[in-house]
């Protein structure tokens, strides 16, 4: 039984592949122009293709400019200057001025830079001292706590071996209490970054000049962001839109919206990132083509963030005093701005052009297809319409094919669906030789027309024909 049912599958399936097969080599497809009065379906047609028209010719073509050769690879260098003096109140009347030397570091930078913000500054000599209480290795009661300690990355120096006692202020700073560390050989005395920072002051009000310099290749086309005659201005995006010189306020305000977060911005540092997208129409004058700027914050916010908040690195500058070396340690914090470029050009041309009409007025025809597919398919006399719409024409006289009847069935025959679109299983044909005795070619008869082979077949085909393709089989 099961190898029967196998048998008969593979039988269809060979029947199927063949039918296909001679399908394609013998039977030629033309179109058939068939009108239909119908209110809905014509208000259905004219309403799909009006949304495709708008969508393909107003969207695709006129608003991407589909008739464009667009490119998105540019060649662009940045360069930033950052002007502004800002100052550290030591005391009431004691203040540090801070100028753009001071506070970009290092002084040039490959589309980026760093504006620092706030600091802890050390003044060191290389001497003895003890650790610093952040380590937490440091902690000593006697000399021999402090033998045979491992040394730490973290650590300030290399262990002398010796426990020395040090005076410690209370967290609120009224009492003083000792505490004994662990000594060690280094710069001394060493950091501590607890002490109150350096903030600098007034930085919003500095001013960042961005200036772009940039060539699309593909279309040998060099541009910027300094329009012609500018004068000395700040950027606004209503009074000044195309001026390149940014106050940082704007810029923190754009990329940062907590008012929280920007204070600790300024005291930890962040990461901002700034963006010029171009996106150039080259059909008109280059001049009028101009990049839109964009700036977020690339760090964590300080409320997600628990193990390392803000933007912070060290640095040193060194010199020599009565024979000893000395430095002057840096901890800086700070903004750091990190430019990317963007860009995005487009010409006329005429191949881009006729390809995309193409592949629009292939869009288009889905209104036809949608339509068809519903009044084929969908409607109530979908039947009806199918009969008008599916014609199969044979060209041979229908005497040949009376007399193909009486041939032998080969094993390349196919059955044929007929003209009419309702055939059902045992009205599908197949051909036999005359060279059998009528007795053979009825059973042969019998057995093929009842076989499910056919019945599969003529399932195919009716799937054929609901998408359009051929005859349908009800
Ligand atoms: N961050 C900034 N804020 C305001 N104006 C700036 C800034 N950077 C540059 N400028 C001004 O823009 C103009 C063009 O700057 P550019 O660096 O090309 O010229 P410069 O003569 O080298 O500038 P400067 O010597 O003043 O640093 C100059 O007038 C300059 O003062």
């Amino acid at each position: 039984m099961d190898t029967l049912s196998s048998d008969s599958k593979r039988f269809s399936c060979r029947l199927f592949m063949k039918h296909v097969f001679y399908g394609f080599i013998t039977e030629y497809e033309t179109q058939k122009i068939v009108t239909i009065h119908s209110y809905t379906i014509t208000a259905l047609l004219r309403f799909i293709q009006i949304i495709l028209l708008f969508y393909s010719f107003g969207y695709l073509l006129i608003y991407k400019k589909g008739y464009q050769y667009q490119d998105t690879s540019i060649i662009s260098s940045v360069t930033l200057k950052v002007k502004g003096i800002g100052y550290v109140n030591k005391g009431p009347n004691d203040s540090y001025v801070f100028d753009g030397t001071d506070y970009i570091i290092p002084p040039s930078e490959n589309n980026a830079i760093f504006i620092m913000t706030n600091f802890i500054e050390t003044e060191q000599s290389r001497s003895t001292c003890v650790e610093s209480p952040a380590v937490p290795l440091a902690f000593c009661k006697k000399d021999s706590d402090c033998q045979k300690k491992p040394d730490r990355s973290d650590m300030n120096g290399r262990w002398t071996g010796r426990c020395s006692a040090v005076s410690k202020l209370s967290e609120n700073k009224t009492t003083n209490s000792t505490q004994r560390l662990c000594e060690i050989q280094g710069w001394c005395p060493v950091e501590d970054d607890r002490q109150k920072p350096t903030i600098i002051q007034d930085i919003p009000n500095f001013t960042i000049f961005l200036k772009n310099f940039m060539e699309f290749p593909t279309f040998n086309v060099k541009h910027k962001n300094i329009g012609e005659n500018l004068k000395s201005c700040v950027y606004d995006p209503l009074t000044h839109p195309d001026c390149p010189i940014f106050r940082l306020s704007y810029i923190l305000n754009e990329a940062e919206k907590n008012v929280t977060e920007r204070e600790l911005m300024l005291l930890y540092g962040a990461v901002i990132r700034v963006k010029l997208d171009w996106d150039c129409n080259l059909d008109r004058n280059i001049k009028s083509c101009k990049p839109v700027y964009s700036f977020a914050r690339l760090d964590t916010p300080f409320h997600e963030e628990t193990f390392s908040v803000g933007f912070n690195f060290r640095f040193a500058s060194h010199w020599k005093y009565k024979r000893s070396y000395r430095r002057s340690l840096r901890k800086a914090y700070g903004l750091r701005f990190i430019i990317s470029v963007s860009g995005k050009a487009g010409k006329f041309d005429f191949i881009t052009l006729t390809l995309n009409t193409g592949s629009l007025v292939g869009i288009f025809g889905l209104a036809s297809f949608v339509c068809d597919y519903i009044l084929l398919n969908l409607s109530k006399k979908a039947a009806v319409y199918r009969e008008q719409v599916f014609q199969r024409f044979r060209s041979r006289p229908a005497s040949m094919d009376q007399s193909v009847l009486q041939l032998k069935p080969r094993k390349t025959d196919a059955s044929t669906i007929f003209q009419n679109p309702s055939a059902t299983e045992r009205e599908v044909t197949p051909v036999y030789h005359l060279s059998e005795s009528p007795q053979r070619i009825h059973n042969l008869a019998n057995r093929s027309l009842s076989s499910s082979v056919l019945g599969q077949q003529n399932r195919m085909l009716g799937f054929q024909a609901n998408l359009g393709l051929t005859n349908p089989v009800n």
